[in-house]
């Protein structure tokens, strides 16, 4: 039987905007009766669950809270409304080579990142080669991160997160900054630990790379989430399923249902 991987209940997340840097600027505001700073909802009462095993494709807009929403459920932010529960090890990436050393080589990122993400020194050094492969980073392995390419630090990123055995894989953008052959890449695996029971929260754009890896959508809209459920229907929803960018890369044959 399924059993639940996340729960997220009735949850909201608010973040303050500050209108004035300076005191000068602030002491101006006061005097003239305008507001120093105005709270705003970034996640409004969403609540869902997640069965273990599913591959949830989060959609919406910039800056409709899909981030927040899972930094919540990732445990980097906690809600001010509202509870979230997850089930196992979360891996994955927030904001790709977060948590990087700038002045570390390569190596020792990928010791220290492996070890925030959960993995023991045995499991590293188990995986090292094959994390190394799949980054395809070869020669610079021992140079500081702050050299590579901003597509070098991600490749990195993500092979170290999809290398954790982990119950929940959280990607966001992950495929962003990546070239075509390293996101073919991506999606392979993605669709690896897909198959080994891993559930998948992947925050995409592209609506043909979210039919050939979910199988189910959620839709936010300012910060509410105002859909749930068939990839279709939910791709539908969002009107993008005509959309240039999609067209383009099927045309390119960069997100076919083969990857
Ligand atoms: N730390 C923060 N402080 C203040 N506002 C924030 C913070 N993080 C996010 N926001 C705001 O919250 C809203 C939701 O942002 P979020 O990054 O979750 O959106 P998103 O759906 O992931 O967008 P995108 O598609 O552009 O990545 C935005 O208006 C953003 O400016």
């Amino acid at each position: 039987m399924a059993s639940e991987s996340i729960v997220v209940d009735h949850v909201s997340k608010d973040f303050t905007m500050q209108y004035h840097r300076t005191l000068k600027q602030m002491a101006v505001a006061t005097i003239r009766g305008l507001p120093l700073k105005e709270h705003f909802r970034a996640v409004n009462d969403v609540s869902f669950t997640v069965e273990q095993g599913e591959s949830i494709g989060l959609m919406g807009l910039n800056g409709s809270g899909k981030s927040t929403l899972l930094k919540l459920i990732n445990g980097v932010m906690r809600p001010d409304e509202g509870r979230i529960l997850t089930r196992g090890r979360i891996a994955g990436l927030i904001a790709t080579g977060a948590g990087f050393h700038p002045q570390l080589s390569g190596r020792d990122n990928l010791y220290l990142n492996g070890a925030i993400l959960g993995m023991s020194e045995p499991e590293i050094k188990r995986k090292f080669d094959e994390i190394v492969d799949f980054a395809d980073i070869g020669k610079f392995l021992d140079t500081p991160v702050s050299h590579y390419s901003s597509g070098m630090f991600a490749r990195l990123g993500f092979a170290i997160a999809i290398h954790v055995d982990a119950d929940i894989f959280l990607a966001d953008e992950v495929l962003a900054v990546g070239d075509k052959p390293f996101k073919k890449k991506c999606m392979a695996k993605m669709q690896e630990i897909r198959q080994q029971g891993t559930t998948i929260f992947y925050v995409s754009h592209a609506s043909s790379s979210v039919r050939a890896m979910c199988d189910r959508v959620l839709v936010l809209e300012s910060g509410h989430l105002n859909f749930d459920g068939d990839v279709e229907q939910g791709i539908h929803y969002l009107q993008y399923d005509d959309d240039e960018e999609t067209k383009e890369a099927l045309a390119d044959g960069e997100l076919g249902a083969d990857v």
